[in-house]
């Protein structure tokens, strides 16, 4: 009789690790010691069923930290769920960013968070001791402006954002806007329909606006009647990654009922499109097949890495579950996932 073991370990996000294993045997008289039907095998059954061998993130252990080390230059970070999240520094980032800088690495930080500038990004890297400069930190707030100085956008933005995150960008590059702050339900449908706007607005920008209000939609949606009005958004995220009970609704929510209201799809400025890495790649020279994207959004970061041809690591410590990732639905596969950014740290 020929059987064929193979083991594969995993960890789980409760830090359990199980030991999994399946048989192909030529002549099916070989028993298992522990029957494949118990309940510890049913969770890894469903996991490898669910994966084809060719397209399973691999979990990362010392060999692939090895590599990683050996052949990747440089490390992009998404920020939200990965080094922080709402409740604060998440255990064991710093000190494995600080361990990749001093082992040479270059390190850029790449967050679709568009509630807050590029300054603001630096200032808190600095506070918390993330080895940062200035141009290692690209934000949709920043991308935005850039995006619109790049295509010599002339008129005023209709900005559904925050004055000191998209709006102390756009004024840095000379942009003027329009929109920001509280703008709560007046009048009734007759005054609405003979509202007043802006014939200088050419472009709607919507990011993450706590404001965001039913005006707002019906001005932006309005704005956009307009064919030649530009409509850019910084990104889709759905949620802000806060561990516990709380639902915290991401620029995503912004966006899509602007979308749905004005029935045009926008420009979007961040993950997982490419604007972000051709700004770092045209300003610092890097090769996508030297480059690692670590992020914890299948959606987003892991689409990123892919669409810019980088390699990918996955964390489990904001927004993606293992269930999601073993999922046939997953919206991408990366190359590798850990619970959180620190299990590289082991092995390095
Ligand atoms: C979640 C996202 O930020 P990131 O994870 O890209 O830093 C966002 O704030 O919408
Ligand atoms: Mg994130």
């Amino acid at each position: 009789m020929v059987s064929l073991l193979r083991f594969q370990t995993t960890l789980l996000t409760n830090g359990r690790a199980t030991l999994s294993f399946t048989f192909k045997s030529t002549i099916l008289n070989w028993k298992p010691l522990i029957p494949l039907n118990h309940s510890l095998f049913r969770f890894e059954r469903k996991q490898l069923s669910s994966l084809s061998s060719s397209n399973m993130a691999q979990l990362i252990n010392e060999a692939k930290a090895k590599d990683l080390i050996e052949n990747v230059d440089t490390f992009l970070f998404d920020c939200d769920g990965v080094l922080w999240d709402g409740h604060g520094m998440i255990e064991g980032s710093l000190e494995t960013l600080l361990k990749l800088k001093e082992l040479g690495k270059k390190v850029f930080y790449v967050t679709n968070n568009s509630s807050k500038s590029r300054q603001h990004y630096l200032d808190r890297c600095k506070q918390l001791g993330f080895p940062a400069e200035k141009e290692e930190i690209v934000c949709t707030a920043y991308i935005a402006a850039a995006y619109l100085k790049k295509i010599q956008f002339e008129g005023t933005v209709y900005l559904i954002g925050k004055p000191d995150s998209l709006g102390e960008e756009l004024s840095q590059v000379g942009i003027k806007y329009v929109g920001t702050g509280p703008d709560p339900l007046q009048g009734k449908l007759k005054d609405w329909l003979v509202m007043e706007l802006d014939p200088e607005v050419k472009c709607v920008l919507v990011g993450f606006d706590p404001h965001i209000s039913y005006m707002k939609i019906m001005k932006a949606a309005t704005y956009l009647k307009n064919p030649n009005c530009l409509y850019l958004a910084t990104n889709e995220d759905a949620n802000l990654p806060a561990k516990g009970d709380v639902i915290v609704p991401g620029t995503g929510c912004m966006v899509v009922t602007v979308t749905h209201a004005a029935k045009r799809s926008p420009e979007i400025m961040g993950k997982p499109e490419a604007h972000m890495f051709e700004v770092l790649q045209q300003a610092h020279g890097l090769d996508p097949s030297r480059c690692l994207m670590v992020g914890d959004s299948l959606t987003t970061d892991m689409k990123f890495a892919k669409n810019c041809g980088m390699r990918s690591l996955l964390v489990l410590s904001g927004i993606a579950t293992l269930e999601e990732l073993n999922s046939k639905d997953a919206p991408s596969t990366p190359e590798l996932y850990a619970p959180r950014l620190d299990e590289l740290l082991k092995y390095i």
